[in-house]
C-alpha cells in the first residue's frame, strides 16, 4: 500500500543515523523498503584512510571436538571467535577486461551491453523504448540490508558495500580464434535487438580479437570451420605470444589491472597424469615437450599466472588440472572458476537446497535442455558435453551430504543431464526438469519446470560480476589473530563460487600449508551469504543474520 509520498532528501549514513530532511508539508514512507545510495559505518572498529578501509571484526564460529569420554565418542560444540582485521585498498584501478572467446555469444552481448549502459543508449522494441540496465548483475542491480529505521527496513546497492570499479570505466579486449570483429560477432550471436545492434555497431566494429590458441583435439570438429584466426608454433610459444598480448593490451590502454576471462568453447577435460600435469614441475616439463595433452585453457591460465593476472574460467573443463593450481598458489596469483551458474542449475541450487532444507526428499532429478547457439552446437560432441555434464550433475552434492535424515551414506537422487542442440532456438535455451521427491507418510511430490533461459543474457552479468569481484578482491588483505602479517585471500578464489557451477575450492593437496579441501558449497543462498558477509566484515558490519530480533 502507498500512502502520499513526499520523497525525503536521504543523506549517506554519517555517523549510523540516516538524515531526513522532509522536503514537504508530508513525509510518510512508503509501507515496504527504504534505500539509501551509499553509507559509511561508524564504529571504533573501522577506520577510513585517504587509501584504505581497515576494519577489525570478531568471526564468531564454532569448534567441534569429539573425543572418548569414559569409553563412549562424544561431540562437543564450542562457541569460538576469532579477531580477524581487513584492510581494503579503496584506489579503484582503470580495469582491463581480457575475454577467451571475446567474440562469442556472452562476450559480445556483455560488451554490447557495457557499452550500452555507459552510452546511456535506448532502443525501440515492439512494446517500449528499452533502456540499458545491468539486470542480473550481482553487484549492479542486487541490494543488501543495512539495517531498519522507524520501523523502516533499509537497503542499500551491494556495490556500495566496497568501492567497486565501475563497468563504464572497463576497457575491454581478448582473444578469438575467429576474426570477425565485435559488432558483426553481436550479429552473429542474434542476442540483442536489431535498433539496439544498429547503435552498437559504430562503437563495436573497430573491435578485433585477437588470434587464439586452437586445438581442435578440444574442442567439437563443428568449430573448425570458425577458426581462421589462430596462434601457430609449439604450445610454448603460443604461450609467449598470450603473454606478449597481456603486457601489450595494458600499455596500449594504460589500464592499471587486467583481469582475463574464459568465455571460450568448453574443451574436453584434460587427462591428469601423473608426470605430465600432476605438479607444477610436470606441467612444465611437459610443455617444454609440447606435449599434446596440455590444453588451450591451460596454456592461458599459465600466461596469467606468469603475468599475476587474474584468470577465470567460465567453462566446465578441467583447466586447472593440479600442477596448475600448484603454479597458481606458489604465484599467489588468483585463478577460479568453473562453469557460469547461469540458469537451469542456478534454479536447482536454489530448489534442492529449498526441498532438502524443508526435510524434502528430492530422489529424481532429470534436467532436459536443448539451444541452438554455437555453444550448444559445441556441446553436441560426446567429449564436450561430458565436461558439461560433470558441472551440471554435481551442483546438489553438498545439499544431499548437508541432510543425513534424509539420505544414507553415499545415497544420492537419480540424476540426469541432458542437452540436445536444436538450431532454431538460438541463445534462448529451453530447460525442462522433472524433481520428484519423497515426502510425509510415503507420498511422493513431482516439480516440473519450463524455464526458459536467454543464455547470453544471464551469463553476461555473470561475466562482469566474476571480474569486479576477481579485482576487489585482489585489493583485500586480511589477518585472523595469531597470523604475523596481513595477506590476500587464497589465490583459489572461493568467493566468486556464487557465481559458478562447480566452485573451484582446493589445491591438488601437495602445496605444503595450504588449507585441506575446503568444503564445496552449492547452495546458492550460503554461497550469496559468504560473499556479503565477507564484504560486511571489510566494513566492520556482522553478518546478515535475518533475526531482526529487535521486532521479536
Ligand atoms: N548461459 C551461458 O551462456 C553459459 C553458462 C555457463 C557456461 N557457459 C559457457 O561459456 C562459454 C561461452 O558460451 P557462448 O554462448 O558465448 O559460446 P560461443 O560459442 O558463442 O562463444 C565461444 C567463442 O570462443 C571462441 N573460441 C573457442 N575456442 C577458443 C580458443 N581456444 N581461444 C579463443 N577463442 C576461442 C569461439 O570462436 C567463439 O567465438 C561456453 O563454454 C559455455 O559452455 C555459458
Ligand atoms: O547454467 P545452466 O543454464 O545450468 O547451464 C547451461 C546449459 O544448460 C546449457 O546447455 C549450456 O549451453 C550453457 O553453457 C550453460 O552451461
Amino acid at each position: 500500500m502507498e500512502a502520499t509520498y513526499t520523497p525525503p532528501r536521504v543523506r549517506p549514513l554519517l555517523d549510523n543515523r540516516l538524515y531526513i530532511q522532509p522536503s514537504g508539508s508530508q513525509v510518510r514512507f512508503f509501507v515496504s523498503k527504504m534505500f539509501i545510495e551509499s553509507f559509511k559505518v561508524d564504529s571504533p572498529n573501522v577506520k577510513y584512510s585517504e587509501s584504505e578501509i581497515h576494519s577489525v571484526y570478531n568471526y564468531e564460529t564454532t569448534e567441534l571436538v569429539h573425543e572418548n569420554k569414559n569409553g563412549t565418542y562424544q561431540w562437543t560444540v564450542k562457541p569460538k571467535s576469532v579477531k580477524y582485521e581487513f584492510k581494503t585498498e579503496t584506489h579503484v584501478p582503470k580495469l582491463g577486461v581480457m575475454l577467451v572467446g571475446w567474440g562469442g555469444n556472452n562476450g559480445s552481448t556483455l560488451t554490447a551491453g557495457v557499452i550500452a549502459n555507459r552510452e546511456g543508449i535506448s532502443w525501440a522494441t515492439k512494446d517500449k523504448v528499452q533502456q540499458a540496465n545491468y539486470f542480473g548483475s550481482l553487484t549492479q542491480a542486487s541490494t543488501i540490508r543495512v539495517g531498519s529505521f522507524n520501523g523502516e527496513e533499509i537497503y542499500a546497492p551491494f556495490k556500495s558495500l566496497l568501492p567497486m570499479v565501475n563497468p563504464d570505466d572497463i576497457v575491454f579486449g581478448g582473444w578469438d580464434i575467429s576474426d570477425m570483429n565485435l559488432a558483426d560477432s553481436m550479429a552473429r550471436a542474434k542476442v540483442l535487438d536489431i535498433d539496439l545492434q544498429k547503435q552498437l555497431r559504430p562503437y563495436m566494429e573497430s573491435m578485433v580479437p585477437l588470434p587464439g590458441i586452437y586445438d581442435p583435439d578440444f574442442i567439437a570438429a563443428n568449430q573448425g570451420s570458425r577458426a581462421n584466426n589462430v596462434i601457430k608454433g609449439t604450445k610454448s610459444e603460443q604461450l609467449q605470444q598470450i603473454v606478449k598480448d597481456i603486457r601489450e593490451f595494458k600499455a596500449a590502454n594504460k589500464v592499471d589491472k587486467i583481469v582475463v576471462l574464459w568465455t571460450a568453447n568448453t574443451e574436453r577435460y584434460s587427462n591428469v597424469i601423473c608426470g605430465l600435469n600432476d605438479s607444477e614441475e610436470s606441467l612444465f616439463t611437459s610443455l617444454e615437450k609440447n606435449e599434446a595433452e596440455i590444453s588451450p585453457s591451460t596454456l592461458y591460465a599459465i600466461a596469467c599466472i606468469l603475468e599475476n593476472v587474474p584468470f577465470i574460467n567460465g567453462s566446465p573443463q578441467n583447466t586447472f588440472v593440479p600442477g596448475l593450481i600448484d603454479f597458481a598458489i606458489r604465484k599467489n596469483s588468483l585463478i577460479g572458476g568453473d562453469d557460469f551458474k547461469s540458469g537451469q542449475t542456478k534454479m536447482k541450487s536454489v530448489l534442492v537446497d529449498f526441498l532438502v532444507g524443508a526435510g524434502i526428499k528430492p530422489t529424481s532429478i532429470v534436467s532436459y535442455n536443448h539451444l541452438g547457439n554455437n555453444d550448444g552446437m559445441n556441446l553436441s560432441a560426446p567429449q564436450t558435453f561430458r565436461s558439461k555434464e560433470i558441472s551440471k550433475s554435481n551442483v546438489v552434492d553438498d545439499m544431499v551430504a548437508s541432510n543425513a535424515i534424509l539420505y544414507e551414506p553415499g545415497e544420492h537422487p537419480d540424476h540426469v543431464v541432458v542437452i540436445k542442440y536444436v538450431p532454431y532456438v538460438g541463445d534462448s535455451k529451453r530447460a525442462m526438469d522433472e524433481y520428484t521427491s519423497e515426502i510425509f507418510m510415503g507420498g511422493k511430490s513431482t516439480i516440473v519446470l519450463h524455464n526458459t533461459c536467454e543464455d547470453s543474457l544471464l551469463a553476461a552479468p555473470i561475466i562482469l560480476d566474476l571480474v569486479l569481484l576477481a579485482e576487489l578482491s585482489s585489493r583485500i588483505q586480511l589477518k585472523a589473530e595469531g597470523e604475523g602479517k596481513f595477506h590476500s585471500f587464497h589465490p583459489v578464489a572461493t568467493i566468486l563460487s556464487y557465481l559458478t557451477k562447480a566452485p573451484l575450492v582446493s589445491s591438488s593437496g601437495k602445496v605444503p600449508f595450504v588449507p585441506p579441501g575446503t568444503p564445496v558449497v552449492n547452495a546458492l543462498s550460503k554461497q550469496r551469504a559468504m560473499l556479503e558477509n565477507i564484504l560486511r566484515a571489510c566494513v566492520g558490519l556482522a553478518p546478515e543474520n535475518n533475526m531482526i530480533l529487535e521486532y521479536k
